[in-house]
């Protein structure tokens, strides 16, 4: 099988984009995770695939795998990326995308300025909607860590499950030790993204995401999501924040209820043929 890929980057979260319109394409766990080494293979935090949708009003079924190989909803910085690609490949004409994830729907608009906005949708708070174990819905639940410290975490989904942890500063944040074990804790049954969130101002945020089956990234678009909205509940924030990751820079639009809108930039790096 010789697969046509190009590799993409939003913000430093890299990806591996296939177009699975005009190609067939086998992909497997183990296949995944090869392609994904940084060693002896592409190197990438995740593999899209771009698909024929499965309903008449959606343009294209989008599919994310991490770098493990496990098949997710959603991916912020992928869905710019996503957007891109489609465009660049002439699989559309359009300036206005829409698309279907297992996570739900997704439009994606490309700006004047090449930059991606992407209509997220709306968050979910409702523990069993993440999925998170809680009796009841809360601003900040308490969990208990290994070591028996008790941490107050919001838990949002954007489609995905994420864990945000306000901390005083990102550059102190115990991110390579609590990041894996709150992504395995036994209170979010399908793991989690965890995102230590620092509060600059109410219009700026700077954010590090120890990413579910990948590892801490340069950037998760939907952990940004996710750190804006858990914030703005809290009353941490206004409607437009801008949120500092460590690859860039992406504004974030959430009036406190309804769509959330993530906009920021998208790079293509290079074409390759795996075989
Ligand atoms: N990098 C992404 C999120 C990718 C999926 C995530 N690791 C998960 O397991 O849910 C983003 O930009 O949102």
């Amino acid at each position: 099988m010789r697969l046509k890929f190009t590799k993409m980057h939003g913000l430093g979260n890299d990806f591996m984009v296939i177009d699975g319109v005009t190609q067939s394409v086998e992909l497997s766990p183990e296949r995944i995770e090869r392609w994904a080494d940084r060693h002896f293979g592409i190197g990438f935090d995740q593999l899209l695939l771009v698909e024929p949708p499965t309903r008449p009003d959606r343009d294209f079924r989008y599919r994310i795998f991490n770098a493990d190989g496990s098949e997710v909803e959603n991916c912020g910085n992928g869905a710019r990326c996503f957007a891109r690609f489609v465009v660049d490949h002439n699989l559309i004409h359009a300036d206005r995308i829409c698309v279907e994830t297992a996570g739900g729907d997704l439009e994606l608009i490309i700006q004047d300025d090449g930059q991606v906005t992407v209509d997220m949708g709306r968050p979910r708070l409702a523990p069993e909607k993440i999925p998170f174990l809680a009796d009841e819905r809360a601003l900040l639940y308490p969990l208990t860590t290994e070591d028996g410290t008790q941490l107050d975490v919001a838990a949002v989904s954007m489609g995905n499950p994420h864990c945000v942890i306000r901390v005083d500063s990102v550059d102190t944040a115990p991110v390579e030790t609590l990041g894996p074990e709150l992504e395995e804790h036994e209170r979010f049954p399908q793991r989690v993204n965890v995102g230590f969130l620092e509060v600059v101002d109410r219009t700026h945020a700077r954010l590090r995401v120890f990413e579910r089956g990948v590892g801490e990234t340069l950037a998760c678009g939907t952990g940004a999501c996710a750190a804006i909205v858990a914030g703005h509940i809290n009353g941490w924030f206004d409607d437009r924040v801008h949120i500092a990751l460590r690859g860039g820079t992406l504004l974030i639009e959430w009036p406190g209820e309804g769509n959330v809108l993530m906009t920021g930039p998208v790079e293509t790096v290079f074409e390759g043929v795996v075989g």
